[in-house]
């Protein structure tokens, strides 16, 4: 039976032996299954035998591919040449074998499952048909599945003594089937092979009558095989075309909306998405990090296992007054850090948005207990184009802005105040201050802080900047807008910042000396009943910035209350709200109506918390290796804050890096087309010129498109309107963010190529 007699358009079929690195001839050679094209013999350093059924690799130092990628090109190379000798429109079916087991390690010593995880291709699973061989076959199988990875069909021998089939059907996934087949003759007596290492003409017929045999039975499997691909198809296809009238986007104006972006899976820093064009799947550079909430990657093995054992042991328990292992373990090493002097609570919750709207009920009981007020009208203060979620109570907490402008419930409680931000810009860090700032400087320095420059990142953060001149003007400044609003009589119940960076706000680094006045003045105002001091570290922290709190390491202050959430678990939705003791004790009262009446159903869920365990181990190993790796930016030590080194340890005092090639940023940050870029940890915002700006601008809209484009090198971007912003992971290799890069300055080249030229 040929390749055609499985499908119509079934062209050829092609199979890449398992590669054990040794000398391998298989002396029962006789398995002529699937023919391959006479000029498929050599693929680098893998030789067909000419049978076309054997791939020898000759035992040789080239040839062991200890390093996964270059396995991972080498298949993807003899896959593809496959696939170019199809004729037109035929259906090739090629296997990829491994061997020695699912998570059996391969030559750099991952396990195969992990190795192989990228292609993601459909796996058979060859079944054990002998004792104990349900529990091998289900334990492979569970690792495929915990990983992703399609088990389309468990094919194993028949073995009616132990009838493993049977179990093994009733305990595989809807989506699998299980087949058996005839089990081949044994093997002639050992003498015999030991003597004549060819098989004896008997062992040949007997071979090949059995594979005669057999063969309906793998028809059966390579047509359930095809039929499971073109239900693939169909999904995937649906998908695309269906989306869009099923599917309420947040963020998004449907009328607007192009074609949308169909993710088969995700892995690393690519989605794997499907285009309908090519009827196939490309890899797309997750620049948006999904949405800041990556930081070690997709489809991370040791994040899926976390979540499957907390789901087994506990699946979802009620929390409040209870504890389970997962929840005190990570409340624990939250308090340590990023909460490392300060904090001593925890309160979970589900997301950045709910954990901000805990967060003002925390401060304004404690400004009502500790000054005494009855149901006073508090106001926050805040920083304008500052960003707490969607959730109408963390709205409210921002000044009038896009975000809120169509919200009709929306009422901005507080005052706020316009920021001064950095950008880098034609070789040098340049702050942009308000005039609204600017106006109470003193008019014998408001043109000298005006021009306000740095040579270095590390010169922003210094604390020496303190005694500037620019810090009086902050604090001149500060000081007028607090007192005007107090004499119109508004009462303060917390200030709430995001540290360093807005983030939804446009990417905007905000002057972190105005941010350290800000939080100085406030809390000198009322020394005794202090309005405390809120961090919204939802985007920056978890070492988005590179630090645990980018806020206690960059503006050398610490919080009375600080949020969590995004890259704390990467893969599960899970907040918390840190609070300090004299916090938590504005809420103690005989009294059960004075306690936090706030609580969700998946409070302080297991799985979250095993997860956001798993998540600040990795981050952490990540982060200790960039700092103690030498030479490497995070080792050389500066400004970040003396205060940063009681936050996780004495590893803390570390430099503010950035992942982002710093010769290519400044190509980028000299082009006209671009305002400024901002280069912080694992973030790029490039802030396009525009005659429109902020959110509603669409200067960013046609670069993002044409980086969704292409093959090999696309990239996956959201606008923030004139912003374009990027981020990696702390694991993105340094070549693959070169090539993001790359792309990035040759599109807006183009762009301004083309302004230019229309
Ligand atoms: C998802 C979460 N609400 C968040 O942090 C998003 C901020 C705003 C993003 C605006 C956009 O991407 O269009």
């Amino acid at each position: 039976m040929n390749a055609n007699d499985m499908h119509p358009r079934m062209a050829a079929g092609s199979r890449l032996p398992p590669i054990q690195g040794i000398d391998h001839t298989e002396p029962r050679g006789v398995l002529r299954r699937l023919e391959l094209p006479e000029h498929i013999t050599n693929v680098p350093s893998m030789t067909f035998s000419r049978d076309g059924s054997y791939l020898r690799v000759v035992e040789g130092a080239e040839n062991r591919v200890t390093d996964d990628s270059v396995l991972r090109d080498r298949i993807a190379h003899a896959l593809d040449a496959f696939a170019a000798q199809l004729p037109p429109a035929a259906l090739g079916m090629a296997f990829v074998e491994t061997a020695g087991g699912v998570l059996s390690p391969t030559m750099s010593g991952s396990l195969q499952a992990d190795a192989y995880r990228p292609f993601r291709l459909p796996a058979v699973l060859v079944g054990d048909s002998n004792l104990g061989g349900i529990s091998t076959t289900l334990s492979s199988y569970e690792a495929l599945r915990i990983r992703g990875f399609d088990v389309p069909c468990v094919v194993l021998f028949d073995n009616p003594k132990y009838q493993n089939h049977d179990v093994i059907e009733r305990c595989v996934d809807k989506d699998t089937r299980v087949f058996t087949i005839p089990a081949p003759p044994p093997p002639p007596p050992a003498a015999q092979t030991a003597s004549s290492p060819t098989p004896s003409p008997d062992d040949l017929a007997n071979m090949s009558a059995y594979y005669a045999a057999a063969d309906p039975h793998a028809a059966r499997v390579v047509h359930h095989l095809l039929r499971t691909h073109a239900a693939r198809l169909e999904r995937l296809n649906h998908l695309a075309t269906a989306a869009d009238t099923r599917l309420w986007w947040p963020f998004t104006q449907h009328a607007a909306t192009k074609a949308p972006t169909v993710i088969d899976s995700a892995h690393g820093d690519d989605f794997v998405v499907f285009d309908a064009s090519r009827q196939s799947t490309r890899a797309l550079f997750d620049a948006c990090a999904s949405w800041w909430t990556q930081a070690v990657g997709h489809g991370n093995p040791r994040l899926a296992r976390a979540a499957a054992r907390a789901a087994g042991r506990y699946g979802h328990v009620i929390f409040p007054e209870a504890v389970h292992e997962p929840a005190m373990r990570l409340a624990e090493r939250l308090v340590a850090s990023p909460g490392r002097g300060w904090a001593s609570r925890v309160f979970y919750s589900d997301d950045g948005s709910t954990a901000t709207e805990v967060a003002l009920k925390m401060a304004f009981k404690r400004v009502v207990v500790s000054q005494g007020l009855v149901k006073p009208r508090l106001d926050v203060i805040g920083i304008e184009g500052a960003y707490h979620g969607d959730t109408i109570g963390a709205m409210s907490a921002s000044n009038p802005n896009v975000y809120n402008d169509k919200v009709d419930w929306y009422t901005g409680r507080g005052v706020w105040l316009a920021p001064p931000t950095l950008v880098f810009k034609d070789g040098a860090y340049r702050v942009r201050i308000p005039d609204a700032v600017l106006c109470d400087a003193d008019p014998a320095n408001a043109a000298a802080v005006a021009a306000t420059t740095f040579a270095s990142r590390d010169a922003v953060f210094d604390k020496s900047r303190d005694n500037s001149a620019l810090a009086a003007v902050y604090r001149a400044h500060i000081a007028s807008v607090l007192d005007a609003a107090e004499r119109e009589g508004r009462v303060f119940g917390a200030l709430m910042l995001e540290p360093v960076l807005l983030g939804a706000g446009g990417m905007l680094w905000v002057d972190p000396l105005f941010q350290r006045e800000l939080i100085r003045a406030v809390r000198t105002r009322k020394p005794d009943a202090p309005v405390p001091v809120i961090y919204d570290e939802v985007f920056v922290g978890m070492y988005r910035l590179g630090f645990p709190s980018a806020g206690a390491s960059l503006l050398h202050e610490t919080p009375d209350i600080a949020c969590y959430a995004k890259c704390l678990t990467g893969i599960v939705p899970l907040a918390v709200t840190l609070a300090s003791e004299h916090i938590f004790e504005a809420f103690l009262a005989p009294t059960k109506v004075d306690a936090l009446l706030h609580g969700h159903s998946f409070t302080a869920h297991p799985v979250g918390c095993e997860v956001a365990l798993e998540s600040l181990d990795m981050l952490e190993e990540l982060h200790n290796a960039r700092v103690h790796t030498p030479g490497s930016d995070a080792a050389s030590g500066s400004a970040a804050s003396a205060a940063s080194d009681n936050q996780a340890g004495a590893a803390q005092s570390t430099a503010i890096t950035s992942v982002w090639d710093s010769a290519m940023l400044d190509r980028i940050a000299a082009l006209p087309c671009v305002q400024g870029v901002v280069a912080l940890g694992t973030v790029l915002a490039i802030e396009l010129a525009a005659s429109q700006q902020g959110y509603a601008s669409t200067a960013a809209a046609k670069i993002v498109q044409s980086l969704r484009a292409g093959d090999g090198d696309a990239v996956f971007a959201r606008p923030l309107g004139n912003v374009l912003y990027l981020m990696a992971t702390h694991e993105t290799p340094a070549a693959r963010i070169g090539d993001v890069l790359g792309r990035v300055h040759s599109l807006l080249c183009d762009d301004a190529d083309s302004d230019r030229a229309a």
